[in-house]
């Protein structure tokens, strides 16, 4: 068994060592230990068969010094307070380190959506606005999607936000679909911008990534436009890490690599890719221990690489796509096994860069075409990318490390100009 993490003692953890590090005084940590703000609510809904059930739902604001925060929200039967304080609190650090104007928020609503029809799903969304309209807003916090939430859900909030308003409030969530004011390439843009890092991190460490092979846990949003970038660029996509609620988790495997695009074909058919039939099926515990691999992608949820698969993986780097798919003490076992991580806040930050441009659209009611979209992007990420690998390789820490050093930097700066401290 893994033992419990909490994610806040983890950022905690990381942002004291950035703040030792910088020679920041204890002030700094004190204000960024916590989130600012977190809302907790109870959402009744009306079910299909006339009775009423609550749902426990959440909006954390870890901090707004840099901007409105933003962050996306998740329906899972796993979401608590201290899931979404820590996911918001790595939200700011995201939004540092690539630069843009916002600090970090979260949210989440206890419940499985597997479990409910279109019609609940949608009540739910309308009485999850409701119960945090008072908090959201394109000028308070702009939420967006996350795991088991989409376009279509985002729709349901803005509209429920601009009812409650009496006017159309696009700017109030990102996500959206384009015909409601969403942006190009939104939909797609974690996965192009952990396309980017993965590109970037083979130049850092000399791999080919036209011959790379690439393993992915998660073929959801992030995991499966991760799949579709990195086979673009040639990398053979040979297994990919699956849930599903028949079976339980999964693998599917193809040493010569995974025909990407018909596996997107054979889930908008089927809803799951359980019995996609050009590839063998292992369990997950034989696709973290894979060999051959260059590149290991975990593209699903926190704390999925711990103490007892860590000691197997065999892969050459790892790239984070998913919000802490590393516990701590994993993270020392590949740092002994000289697996470099490359994290979380710096590349699965495609999203958010890809959000704030669908808000910056809202705001000016002026829209971009994909191409502007993507060329808008590719530098902010690249250059983030820059930022942290100088900072790990000047300053002897690990990328992880580097990470919250250039995300702190940014805040404690702006902190002191404005006489915070
Ligand atoms: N959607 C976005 O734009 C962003 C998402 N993220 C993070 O990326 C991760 C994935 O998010 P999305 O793709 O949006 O969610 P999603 O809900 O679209 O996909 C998650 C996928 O993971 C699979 N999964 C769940 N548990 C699993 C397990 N134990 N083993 C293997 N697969 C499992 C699910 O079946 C699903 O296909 C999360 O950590 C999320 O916070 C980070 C940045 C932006
Ligand atoms: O697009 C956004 O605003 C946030 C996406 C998100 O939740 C994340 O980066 O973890």
């Amino acid at each position: 068994m893994s033992k419990t993490i909490n994610p806040v003692e983890s950022v905690q953890k990381e942002i004291k060592f950035a703040c030792e590090k910088l020679g920041l005084e204890d002030s700094f940590y004190e204000l960024l230990k916590e989130p600012e703000r977190v809302l907790i609510v109870q959402i009744p809904v009306k079910m299909d068969d006339g009775t009423i059930k609550t749902f426990t739902g959440y909006r954390a604001q870890h901090c707004t010094i840099m901007g409105p925060a933003k962050g996306g929200f998740r329906y899972h039967p796993d979401v608590c307070l201290d899931e979404v304080k820590g996911l918001s609190m790595w939200m700011t650090f995201k939004c540092a380190v690539v630069g843009i104007p916002y600090g970090g928020a979260k949210g989440g609503v206890c419940c499985n959506p597997a479990d409910l029809s279109k019609g609940e799903l949608e009540r739910l969304t309308r009485g999850y606005l409701r119960a945090i309209n008072t908090v959201v807003g394109p000028e308070k916090d702009i939420p967006a999607p996350d795991v088991n939430t989409n376009a279509q859900i985002m729709a349901w909030f803005m509209d429920e936000f601009s009812m409650l308003k009496g006017y159309n409030v696009p700017g109030v969530v990102t996500g959206k679909p384009i015909s409601l004011g969403g942006s190009q390439g939104r939909t797609q843009a974690t996965g192009f911008g952990v396309t980017v890092a993965v590109k970037k991190a083979c130049d850092a460490m000399n791999m080919d990534m036209t011959n790379a092979k690439i393993a992915i846990q998660g073929f959801g949003n992030v995991g499966s436009y991760t799949s579709l970038y990195c086979s673009k660029n040639g990398a053979k996509i040979v297994s990919i890490g699956e849930w599903d609620k028949t079976i339980g988790t999964y693998a599917l495997y193809n040493e010569n690599g995974l025909d990407i695009e018909k596996l997107f074909d054979y889930k908008a058919e089927n809803g799951t890719i359980v019995n996609f039939p050009d590839a063998k099926r292992i369990s997950l515990n034989d696709f973290w221990a894979l060999e051959n691999i260059d590149i290991l992608i975990p593209a699903a949820l926190e704390n999925a690489i711990n103490e007892n698969n860590a000691p197997k993986i065999k892969a050459k780097i790892i790239v984070e796509a998913a919000n802490g798919p590393t516990t701590p003490e994993a993270d020392k076992i590949l740092a002994k096994k000289g697996i470099p991580i490359f994290p979380d806040i710096l590349c699965n930050a495609g999203g958010v860069t890809a959000s704030y441009f669908e808000w910056v659209q809202n705001l000016m009611s002026f829209y971009w075409t994909e191409e502007e979209v993507n060329s808008k992007l590719e530098p902010i990420l690249i250059n983030a990318f820059d930022d942290v690998y100088n900072m790990h390789k000047h300053n002897n820490v690990s990328l992880r490390q580097a990470a919250y050093l250039v995300a702190i930097k940014r805040i404690a700066d702006n902190m002191k100009m404005r006489g915070r401290i």
